[in-house]
């Protein structure tokens, strides 16, 4: 196969941490070729988010048919939305174009606690968005609010959690546990068979965890198309996020929550298995 096509529809970054900057990153080091369609813009560094500049849906429209029309996309990862109107340009365009292996990482508040999604954009989110993707990618914070339910903090009411996300019409949904306690990270596949897998990691002790959401669904986008299915894709998207972790610390990006360090990776075609 020749080099993956990886589409990022997602909001930039100036920090370099998330985003779609994050996820050109990624898609990079995990052999695939990026592109990116902006959402909005923010002012944004390791310490919060000063401001966010939407682009009109009537421009991320042009951006997504301009792009479509020519290029041939194999993978697909949604990011920060922003509001109602950018969700439907993306809706239209998930409509117009087929485009395989959709990911939505339902991307609402940053790390630092600064709305990335308008709150009366999360129905919109839940009724045309989460039925057209793949897979879904929401944390414990994103899980309740789809939900319109309480934050849950345990394994078992994950489980129901997801298994409700699912009847929202998701086809798969992957929970992640970034926001658990404890000594691993814990998160869990629930797929169009109903069977839940759990992948579990070695909670690594650093404060540099901005953008690791952008960053493992980018990578399960940027992998599934050089995997079997979403459970070898999701298995060394976390095993490529860890490692990020693991090194996060020898960058000097800012004083607050640094970036995760997306360095020589190499998880080409069954490179993994060799
Ligand atoms: N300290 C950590 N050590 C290991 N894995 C972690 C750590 N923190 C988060 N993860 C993992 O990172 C992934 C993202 O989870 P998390 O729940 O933090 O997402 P998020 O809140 O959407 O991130 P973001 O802030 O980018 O929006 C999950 O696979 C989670 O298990
Ligand atoms: C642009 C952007 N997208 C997503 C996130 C979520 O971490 C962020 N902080 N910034």
């Amino acid at each position: 196969m020749s080099t993956c096509n990886i589409l990022s529809i997602a909001g930039s970054d100036p920090s370099g941490g998330a985003g779609v900057q994050a996820d050109l990153k990624t898609f990079s080091a995990l052999g695939g070729y990026g592109m990116t369609v902006i959402t909005a813009l923010t002012a944004q560094s390791t310490v919060g988010v000063a401001g966010v500049q939407e682009v009109p849906p009537e421009f991320v429209s042009r951006q997504l048919d301009t792009l479509l029309t020519d290029a041939r996309v194999d993978a697909v990862k949604i990011g920060m939305l922003a509001d109602t109107g950018v969700i439907r340009a993306v809706v239209k365009a998930l409509d117009a174009h087929e485009l395989p292996h959709v990911v939505l990482d339902p991307v609402m508040v940053a790390k630092s606690g600064d709305r990335l999604l308008a709150a009366e954009a999360v129905d919109a989110v839940r009724a045309d968005l989460v039925p057209r993707a793949d897979l879904i990618t929401p944390n414990l914070p994103e899980a309740a609010a789809l939900l319109d339910e309480n934050e849950r903090h345990d394994l078992s009411s994950m489980r129901e959690q997801a298994e409700r996300l699912m009847e929202l019409g998701a086809k798969r949904v992957l929970l992640k546990g970034g926001h658990l306690s404890g000594q691993s990270s814990t998160d869990l596949l629930v797929g169009t068979d109903g069977v839940t897998e759990t992948f579990s990691a070695e909670r690594i002790a650093t404060r540099n965890t901005h953008g690791t959401g952008c960053t493992l669904s980018s990578a399960i986008a940027a992998l599934r198309p050089q995997r079997r299915n979403y459970s070898e894709a999701v298995r060394d998207a976390k095993d490529y996020l860890t490692e990020a972790l693991r090194h996060a610390d020898e960058l000097d990006a800012g004083r607050g929550k640094g970036p995760v360090h997306h360095f020589h990776h190499w998880w080409g075609d069954g490179a993994r298995d060799a």
